[in-house]
């Protein structure tokens, strides 16, 4: 059995007096991807965008539970959400570069944080580009702003972004959705090229993907864990009929 990187317990999340999820469970592990699946609506975003506090921007939200990291819960209203964002790196669904220089969005976060030397910047930049593969298509143009470049590689920049800061956990929420079948197959096989460094939560309701990713899958139905486990028995195996009828396409 493999060491937790998030352990969520007994996780409810209603909107608007609205259960969206239901007595969540589910140990995430470490330095694996774990793929959340499941039919549009049944809460995939909202259980991920729990783990880094992103829903308690929503209003009429209430989050009861518990959701570990380090043994710590970042659910308690003590956790201090600047410390728990720098752990936990996000990247969206659509490329999100901040309107800057390529430079100065890798280095924004570090920034935030208090790295103010040029020549440790400088190293940031380079190690966070050479990570996701994008320091031979960007290193003589750095000042550019990110906007310049393609969608793929503004999202390839977002996750160089993420990595800049330092995280043990990438939250992914359908993050390829927006790209081209090409630039969505280079950062799948950057996220898998980083799994073995980082607690990876990949978020997607596109089958075929989640089976290339996931060393653990959960399969969530209208706010329910239905199902969870190693990726290749949830996928070849199911134990539960919703999950069969999941993956045989029979709702989605
Ligand atoms: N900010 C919000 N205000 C009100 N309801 C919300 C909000 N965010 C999510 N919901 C509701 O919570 C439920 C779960 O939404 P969520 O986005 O987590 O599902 P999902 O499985 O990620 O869906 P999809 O695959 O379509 O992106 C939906 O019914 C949605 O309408």
């Amino acid at each position: 059995m493999s060491e937790t990187g998030i352990s969520v317990k007994n996780l409810n999340v209603s909107i608007d007096n609205r259960e969206i999820l239901k007595n969540i469970s589910t140990e995430i592990p470490k330095n694996q991807i774990t793929v959340i699946i499941g039919p549009s609506g049944c809460g995939k975003s909202t259980l991920l965008r729990s783990i880094n506090r992103m829903t308690d921007l929503v209003e009429n939200v209430k989050t009861e539970g518990e959701i570990l990291i380090n043994g710590n819960n970042v659910l308690d209203p003590a956790t201090n959400l600047s410390d728990l964002r720098k752990n936990v790196g996000m990247i969206a669904q659509a490329p999100n570069p901040l309107p800057m220089s390529i430079y100065d969005n890798v280095v924004y976060g570090p920034k935030i944080h208090g790295m103010r030397d040029p020549a440790i910047l400088d190293e940031k930049v380079e190690l966070s580009l050479k990570r996701v593969g994008l320091w031979d298509e960007v290193h003589d143009r750095l000042k550019d702003p990110a906007s310049a470049l393609s969608l793929g590689q503004q999202q390839r920049l977002c996750l160089a972004r993420a990595l800049a800061v330092g995280p043990k956990i990438l939250l992914c929420d359908e993050t390829t959705s927006a790209l081209d079948p090409l630039s969505a197959k280079h950062i799948e096989d950057e996220l898998i090229s980083l799994r073995n460094d980082y607690t990876i939560v990949f978020v997607t309701h596109i089958l075929r993907q989640a089976k290339r990713l996931a060393d653990y899958a959960v399969f969530l139905y209208l706010g329910e864990v239905v199902e969870c486990g190693p990726a290749h028995e949830v996928f070849t195996s199911p134990k539960d009929p919703r999950t069969k009828a999941y993956l045989e396409g029979v709702f989605g």
